[in-house]
């Protein structure tokens, strides 16, 4: 009977030591957010910008496609590239980067797409098909041949739904110094309309960014392959770019290259702005649960990491854990405990936003409830299955390094 009670005062002690360390990586990351991001500190040399190419994985359209894709013309930046990259010639992004390469005819900009070849942009024939397909990553078999083709040493990997201002590229330019490799930006979310907005808003802002530069600040590869400039002289000495295709979360592995040669990464202080124009809050939970499969394949422990370093988990957890310790009221306990993290949050995202929010402070509540609410239906849902699906296409993940496409017909 001793050895339970003191088995669970230990464990409550344990526990209530983990609590502690959640408030130091929440107030860790809003004072590291306050004095990296939206600070531009001139580290580099304005006159030593060298050239990027930017590739550009495109596959299907969104109605803010072309918007975004445009900011990428209007770059402020002495020298650089744009390579759109396509799978198939059939797919209506191929009409989207025509239209915008006859607008910006000065623009070095060139569109590789499989199988075709017309004179008034770049083709590239694929003389065996499937020849360029050298792993299970889509979005790296999609980027191979214009990676190949890329005539700068730096390169800048940029996802379809961002947009970028246009002192950005400059900005990530700068922060590439001498010792550091690969420089990426956060993930956040412009401001648009609707409850999925908010939502997405409140995630990115919040318990992503929290994560996401205490990471950042602690050295922790946490690169996420949405916006990143790296050295590519670095990636080819480690097998270039196809050497990344075989594993699905290609951007861990990329920034565990640059870790494992001894470069440093940095975050830009700009945030990467996602601007999808189709979001629901069924894409968000379907985009969640598979970061959550690639996650959790690469480092396991997050399995058991991520659901305590929630509010509500650990809220009822330590709850408990209080009443061992201390003999406190767990109601009352759980209530401060929700309101100190309620406001932390809060902060952060002020300071990820940089500006006024687009909504009002009852849709922040809703949407800061509804998504600590269903993190845990969302864990669930992507532990309880090895099937992940990335736009169109399944995969069963059997490791961090193992996954194959699957062909089923319904998923459900
Ligand atoms: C009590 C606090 C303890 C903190 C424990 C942290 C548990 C992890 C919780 C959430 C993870 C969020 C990670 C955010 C970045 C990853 C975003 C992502 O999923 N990206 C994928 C898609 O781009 C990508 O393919 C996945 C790559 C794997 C990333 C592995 C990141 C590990 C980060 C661990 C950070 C620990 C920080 C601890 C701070 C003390
Ligand atoms: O089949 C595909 C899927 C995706 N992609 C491209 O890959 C990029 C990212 O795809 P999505 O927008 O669907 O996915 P995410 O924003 O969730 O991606 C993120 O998570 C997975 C990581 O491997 C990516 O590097 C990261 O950007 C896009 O530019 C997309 O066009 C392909 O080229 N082919």
């Amino acid at each position: 009977m001793a050895d339970s009670e003191t088995l669970k005062y230990g464990l409550a002690v344990l526990l209530f030591v983990g609590w502690t360390f959640q408030w130091n990586v929440h107030l860790l990351a809003i004072l590291y957010g306050k004095w990296r991001l939206y600070r531009q500190r001139q580290v580099g040399v304005e006159e030593a910008l060298s050239g990027i190419s930017i590739l550009k994985p495109l596959v299907g359209v969104d109605p803010h496609l072309y918007e975004n894709l445009e900011t990428f013309f209007n770059l402020d930046y002495p020298l650089y590239e744009l390579i759109f990259c396509i799978e198939e010639e059939i797919d209506p992004a191929v009409m989207v980067v025509r239209s915008l390469l006859e607008k910006y005819p000065k623009v070095d900009a060139k569109l590789f797409i499989d199988l075709y070849q017309k004179q008034d942009v770049t083709y590239i024939i694929k003389t065996e098909i499937g020849a360029k397909r050298v792993g299970v990553n889509p979005k790296v078999n999609n980027m191979l041949q214009g990676y190949e083709a890329a005539n700068y040493e730096l390169i800048l990997i940029s996802d379809c739904g961002l947009r970028m201002n246009r002192d950005t590229l400059k900005c990530m330019a700068l922060a590439l110094r001498e010792n550091v490799g690969l420089v990426h930006q956060m993930p956040f979310v412009c401001d648009r309309e609707g409850f999925a907005a908010v939502l997405e808003k409140v995630y990115f802002g919040t318990q992503h960014a929290k994560i996401y530069l205490t990471a950042d600040l602690l050295g922790i590869n946490c690169v996420t392959g949405m916006s990143c400039l790296f050295r590519r002289s670095v990636l080819d000495e480690a097998g270039g770019l196809k050497s990344l295709g075989q594993y699905l979360a290609e951007d861990y592995y990329l920034g565990k290259i640059f870790f494992d040669k001894g470069w440093k990464t940095s975050i830009c202080s700009q945030p990467a702005w996602q601007n999808p124009g189709t979001y629901s809050v069924a894409n968000f939970q379907a985009r969640m649960t598979r970061w959550v499969k690639l996650r959790s394949a690469v480092q396991p422990f997050i399995v058991l990491m991520e659901p305590i370093s929630e509010w509500l988990i650990l809220g009822l957890i330590m709850s408990w854990a209080v009443t061992v310790i201390f003999d406190w009221s767990p109601v009352a306990f759980f209530f401060v405990h929700t309101l100190v993290w309620f406001l932390l949050d809060y902060i952060l995202l002020r300071i990820v936003q940089n500006g006024p929010l687009p909504f009002t402070k009852t849709e922040y509540v809703i949407g800061w409830l509804f998504r600590e609410c269903t993190s845990f239906y969302l864990l669930l849902r992507a532990h309880s299955s090895p099937i992940l699906t990335w736009r169109s296409k399944h995969y069963l993940v059997k490791s961090s390094a193992q996954a194959e496409e699957i062909h089923i017909r319904s998923i459900v």
